[in-house]
């Protein structure tokens, strides 16, 4: 058995990650961690999760950790998260942590998009994208990894490998993505507020998302090109689940039969990946680790969907996905 620590229990993805451990034949959770002392029980805060947990949740220390866990998910929000995943690192444990901070390669660019100078920049050359589809061996050997960000996952799974086959320019790429409002999780914030985005459907931080240069990081990785897409986000008004709409030149000849063949192609031994004729839409996907993409082209242009449950894939279920590749499990357990 794996003694697992889960920080952040009492947000989305922490209630995310329990729903999926509680079927999970490997691991036992041994620790739900909070920064507060006065914390009612877990069932208090989730209580979907009666049944399921008795654990209560827990101020503990580092220390306390490390002795009652393996390994530790982190899904704290960024910058807490950094400050949270080092002493855990160096007591022994792995860690898989859900938040931004140790995906980006360059901490210049962390401090400039996250306004935040990073507390523990020497890891981010170790720490490894937690994406299976792309870097699933480096995945297997890491002690730290970092969970990808939910458009991200989104567009790098529609993209990637249309890039790596050379069949778009990685010049000129846009990415118009739609999320559900758990995206945002669960602390309450103005523009989530019921009244204000129900019945309502906004784009937000245009130009200045977190995610952009994600994005371009992992796919300049996979063309072996630097690139710089267009990202802009939207809120929907319904609990969860993302779409993205991603717009690219083909390659001189690539008709959509071809882009979707190179798709189903990559994707052929994926379990978590389907590509199809038809156009997918979030309730597909919703409570699944999957994703799903198709493709068309209009007047010259590709145009690939592709849908997830920012919860699941985007968040929990690629945890558990990395978890299972970390410790020796089929990458399936407790997701399918
Ligand atoms: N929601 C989503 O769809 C996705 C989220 N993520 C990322 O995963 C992480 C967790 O997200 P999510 O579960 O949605 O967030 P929530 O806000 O729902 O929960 C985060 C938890 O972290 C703890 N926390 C909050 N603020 C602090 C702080 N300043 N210092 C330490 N702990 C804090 C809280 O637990 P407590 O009060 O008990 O300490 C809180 O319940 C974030 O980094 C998020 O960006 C990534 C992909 C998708
Ligand atoms: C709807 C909504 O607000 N979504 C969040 C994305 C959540 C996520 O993946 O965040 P991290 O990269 O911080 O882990 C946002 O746009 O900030």
């Amino acid at each position: 058995m794996v003694r697992a620590a889960i920080y952040g229990a009492s947000g989305y993805t922490g209630l995310e990650l329990l729903r999926l451990l509680a079927r999970h034949p490997g691991v036992e959770v041994t620790a739900l961690v909070t920064r507060q002392d006065d914390l009612p029980r877990l069932t208090d805060v989730h209580p979907s999760l009666a049944g399921r947990f008795d654990l209560p949740l827990e101020n503990l220390s580092t220390q306390e950790v490390a002795e009652r866990a393996d390994v530790a998910f982190t899904a704290l929000p960024h910058g807490a998260s950094a400050a949270t995943v080092s002493p855990l690192l160096e007591a022994g444990l792995k860690v898989i942590d859900l938040s931004a901070d140790y995906r980006l390669k360059d901490p210049a660019v962390y401090a400039k998009w996250y306004a935040l100078e990073h507390v523990d920049p020497a890891r981010l050359d170790s720490a490894v994208y937690g994406l299976p589809e792309l870097y699933r061996d480096r995945i297997r050997e890491a002690s730290l990894v970092a969970n990808p960000g939910c458009y991200p996952t989104s567009a790098i799974l529609a993209l990637a490998p249309l890039l790596k086959a050379n069949l778009i320019d990685p010049q000129g790429v846009v990415i118009d993505s739609k999320s559900g409002v758990s995206g945002a999780g669960r602390s309450p914030k103005p523009n989530f507020h019921f009244p204000e985005c129900n019945e309502s459907f906004s784009a937000y931080s245009v130009g200045v998302h977190r995610h952009m240069p994600e994005i371009d990081q992992v796919l300049s990785d996979a063309s072996g090109k630097t690139l710089e897409v267009v990202f802009t986000p939207h809120l929907v008004p319904m609990d969860r689940g993302i779409l993205s709409t991603c717009y690219a030149t083909p390659a001189s000849g690539a008709t959509a039969e071809r882009l979707q063949a190179a798709l189903a192609e990559f994707y052929a031994h994926e379990p978590f990946v389907h590509v199809g004729d038809r156009l997918p839409g979030t309730k597909d996907v919703a409570m699944t680790n999957n994703c799903s993409i198709a493709v068309r082209m209009v007047r010259g242009r590709a145009i690939v969907v592709s849908v997830i449950d920012n919860l699941i894939k985007g968040a929990s279920g690629a945890a558990v996905q990395n978890f299972n590749l970390m410790h020796g499990f089929a990458e399936t357990t407790a997701l399918i």
